[in-house]
């Protein structure tokens, strides 16, 4: 049977487990503070240590960072009094595997998953992962940050927490919300996800909290909200930030008190749904304009995951290229070198997102004609990165324009980079023999939507995603800026 370490200073605690554990077979030492811990670590080979917060002589998150360096196969159970999640959090991110609360509510489970800890190999989590992200169609990669991240999200999916996911557009934000859902006790009950920017306040509200029948014009019946339906499940958040003053009260009030009330009605209900929050955009940056209560992204934040963009995590493109070809199994499709190499230079703005339209793009241009993908089946900004920075610098040493601000090269500036290759397209439909009129004047449409959309993303980027602060800063009435943005798929 496995040996057992406890350090707690408080004497019940570890006599009660010692007595617990003891009588399931394990070799159980108690000890009372951080010295007595390492003495004991010197002596023999620990399976488990389940390890108190608060000591005497040291803490908690000081004994696990080193019991990880000399006994690093030993698994490690964090103690924690009420409240004190945030610790806890910090241990499994320095590498714990499980934390409970004191006092202990339920024994059987405590046995258990000691019992499970013990009994799986050091891979059990692991393959716990992986057989879940290919349930879910989630290619896990070999990026250490990504495999890490994963790892945190198993752990704390059982726990019943609220999450908060920050990462840019396309990274997979509702792919790991559905992960941790799928890998949390709430599996066989609903994930309901809401975009909170795709609605108007009045829908988003009715939406989330229900109505009853005739509280406002078009409610023929009663309809419950999604906090409803989803109160054994996971209700996830998205675009968070995006939600309006308003709605943010009566989150923050839901999340405190787990009560709300349908639109039209005074009676409370009350909701078990645990919450999931993304935003591309950085809550705390958000408080700091305003835009965002800081009490609610207290209460969102419990543990806060951000999901790496595609570009610092490039080992993974390929793994995810090879996913993408697999969806179309009656073809042997295969990328060239060349055609990877490209990929792997490029910046991706858009994540994954633009990654599998990248290849859905290449695999449809190329059917019929070829199952070997080449550059030129890249869209055109991706072939022609190198040559757009030829171009660019060309620009650069054009004397009128030498002052120009926009010119200025900056590494990351995919906008610059758009505007550089269309111009380079432009610049070699002009020099070719033959003239195309419509595709060039189809190029010359892109253009105009793209760079609008730019320059509408870029305002929003920076009143944090308010429509109508952005719409101050591009002059145009809110209004405008809702159609342009819903025209322009923006
Ligand atoms: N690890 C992954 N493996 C496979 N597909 C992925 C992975 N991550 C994201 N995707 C795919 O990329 C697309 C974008 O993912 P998702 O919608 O989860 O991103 P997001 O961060 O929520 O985006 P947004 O901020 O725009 O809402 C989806 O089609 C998703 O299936």
């Amino acid at each position: 049977m496995a040996n057992l370490l406890i350090v707690d200073d408080e004497r019940e605690v570890g006599n009660f487990l010692a007595h617990l554990l003891g009588g399931r077979g394990y070799h159980v030492t108690v000890v009372y503070s951080g010295k007595d811990f390492f003495a004991e670590l010197e002596k023999k080979q620990y399976q488990l240590a389940m390890i108190d917060v608060r000591l005497p002589d040291t803490n908690g998150l000081e004994i696990l960072k080193r019991l990880k360096k000399i006994q690093p196969a030993c698994k490690s159970i964090i103690m924690t009094g009420f409240s004190m999640v945030q610790t806890a959090i910090e241990a499994i991110k320095l590498g714990a595997n499980d934390y409970i609360e004191k006092p202990f509510d339920d024994i059987d489970q405590l046995e258990h998953s000691i019992e499970e800890m013990l009994k799986n190999d050091l891979t059990h989590g692991q393959n716990e992962i992986n057989e879940i992200a290919s349930k879910l169609d989630f290619v896990v990669g070999e990026s250490e940050q990504m495999r890490h991240l994963l790892t945190m999200a198993f752990k704390i999916a059982k726990k019943n927490i609220n999450v908060l996911l920050e990462g840019e557009t396309g990274t997979g934000k509702e792919v790991f919300a559905r992960f941790i859902h799928e890998a949390s006790v709430r599996q066989e009950q609903p994930f309901i996800g809401v975009n909170c920017g795709a609605l108007s306040e009045t829908l988003l509200e009715s939406e989330l909290f229900g109505h009853e029948k005739g509280s406002f014009t078009g409610a023929i019946q009663m309809r419950k909200g999604l906090f409803e339906i989803a109160s054994q499940g996971t209700l996830f958040l998205d675009e968070v930030a995006e939600a309006s003053p308003q709605i943010q009260v009566k989150l923050l009030r839901i999340l405190e008190t787990r009560e709300f009330m349908r639109v039209g009605s005074e009676r409370p209900l009350r909701t078990n749904a645990r919450i999931i929050a993304a935003s591309h955009v950085n809550l705390e940056q958000a408080v700091r304009a305003k835009s965002f209560r800081e009490d609610l992204l207290y209460r969102l934040n419990v543990v806060k995951l951000q999901i790496p963009p595609l570009r610092s995590r490039k080992e993974d493109i390929v793994h995810l290229i090879n996913f993408l070809l697999a969806k179309q199994p009656d073809r042997q499709i295969k990328f060239t070198d060349e055609a990877i190499t490209l990929l792997m230079n490029y910046d991706w703005p858009g994540n994954i997102r633009e990654l599998a339209n990248v290849v859905t793009r290449a695999t449809t241009l190329s059917e019929g004609e070829t199952d070997l993908v080449t550059p030129q089946y890249l869209p055109q900004h991706l072939q022609e990165q190198k040559e757009k920075k030829k171009v660019f610098t060309l620009q650069l040493e054009h004397p009128s324009r030498k002052n120009h601000r926009m010119l200025k090269p900056s590494k990351n500036s995919e906008f610059e980079q758009y505007v550089n290759g269309w111009v380079y397209d432009l610049l070699k439909f002009w020099q070719s023999d033959e003239i195309e009129f419509e595709v060039v004047s189809q190029h010359i449409k892109q253009f105009e939507a793209t760079v609008g959309q730019s320059f509408m993303r870029k305002a929003l980027r920076e009143t944090l995603g308010n429509r109508k602060e952005a719409a101050a800063v591009l002059k145009i009435s809110e209004r405008k800026l809702r159609y342009l943005l819903n025209e322009k798929g923006g």
